[in-house]
């Protein structure tokens, strides 16, 4: 098994309105992967779908092998963090690991004590009295202790200041390396994801617009700047993902395998964020019939 989840034209409907759409993609294994895309884009509900809190309208997804919450075993396979942590308020930290050991036969009870302490978490503080980066931090350590091959963190460092999220994903750095585990992570702060992710997925529209290999998907895109030119005329196997122009020049965002040798261009590599940027504006554009997009409004950030 080379990949740990595989969906196939996914897709979930509410009523008349689908959240996510033809999703086929694959996460391979032992990767952090980074999964983006604007507010509604459908991340929740794929990673809803992946751990069995939602059964699919339409297509398939196998996790593990299997589909997703089909026996108590594979539950324990995956673990997850939603996106507010979810955690007992009144229940102290000590009692959320015991908790943890009766719920899981995998649970890794020396581990769990040792993040702990670690984390310098009183045991005996009742979880509602955490502070927020605490709070996320005990919710990955249940995540953790529970030894899953897949871990899902759904937007896990949202509520976070910049040293706790820092903290935070340091720690599932360190816990990454000494296990065999796989991690999809949905986050809007790409400046994050760049740094703990070599994978990524980008979600935009219910639909899932690239996936792939951090390092070959920066290696393959481009900003190409020269004379005012019509993107069209761009060389078969140049894919242009965003263009602009003055009345002299164009700016173009384009997706090559092969390099680009035109001299009349000036080509420069392309960070994580512009990438993710410049697929997430060519989402908004198509998805505005009437051409009033959000990037038109300056919204997209
Ligand atoms: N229970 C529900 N009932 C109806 N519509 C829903 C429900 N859950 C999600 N949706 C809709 O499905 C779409 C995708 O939502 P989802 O929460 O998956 O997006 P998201 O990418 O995680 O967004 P965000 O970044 O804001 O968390 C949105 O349009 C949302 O309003």
């Amino acid at each position: 098994m080379s990949a740990v989840l595989n969906a196939a034209g996914l897709g979930k409907r509410y009523r008349n309105r689908w959240a996510l759409r033809d999703c086929t993609v694959e996460v391979p294994k032992r990767r952090v992967v980074g999964l983006v895309g604007p507010n509604g884009a459908g991340k929740t509900t794929l990673l809803n779908l992946a751990v069995g809190l939602l059964k699919p309208t339409a297509g398939q997804i196998m996790v593990l092998d299997a589909r997703p919450g089909e026996s108590p075993v594979h539950l324990g396979r995956v673990g997850f963090v939603a996106q507010q942590n979810p955690l007992y308020t009144n229940l102290t930290v000590a009692d959320h690991l015991r908790l943890g050991a009766w719920l899981n036969p995998s649970w890794d009870a020396a581990m769990a004590e040792q993040r702990v302490d670690e984390l310098g978490l009183d045991p005996k503080q009742r979880a509602g009295r955490l502070s927020g980066g605490q709070h996320a931090q005990l919710a990955l350590t249940m995540a953790l202790a529970k030894r899953p091959e897949l871990l899902v963190l759904d937007e896990p460092v949202a509520s976070l200041d910049p040293l706790a999220r820092r903290e935070f994903l340091q720690h599932l750095m360190q816990a990454v390396a000494d296990d065999d585990m796989t991690v999809v992570l949905s986050s809007h702060l790409v400046a994050d994801l760049e740094r703990v992710c070599d994978y990524l997925i980008i979600l935009a529209n219910s639909r899932v617009h690239v996936a792939g290999d951090v390092e070959e998907l920066l290696a393959s895109h481009h900003r190409l700047t020269g004379p005012r030119r019509d993107p069209g005329s761009l060389p078969a196997g140049q894919e242009v993902i965003e263009a602009s122009h003055t009345d002299r020049q164009s700016t173009l965002v384009v997706r090559s395998e092969a390099p680009i040798l035109d001299p009349s261009w000036t080509v420069e590599p392309l960070g994580l964020e512009d990438l993710v940027l410049a697929y997430m504006r060519r989402a908004d554009e198509s998805g505005k019939p009437n051409g009033v997009s959000r990037t038109r409004l300056g919204v997209v950030a």
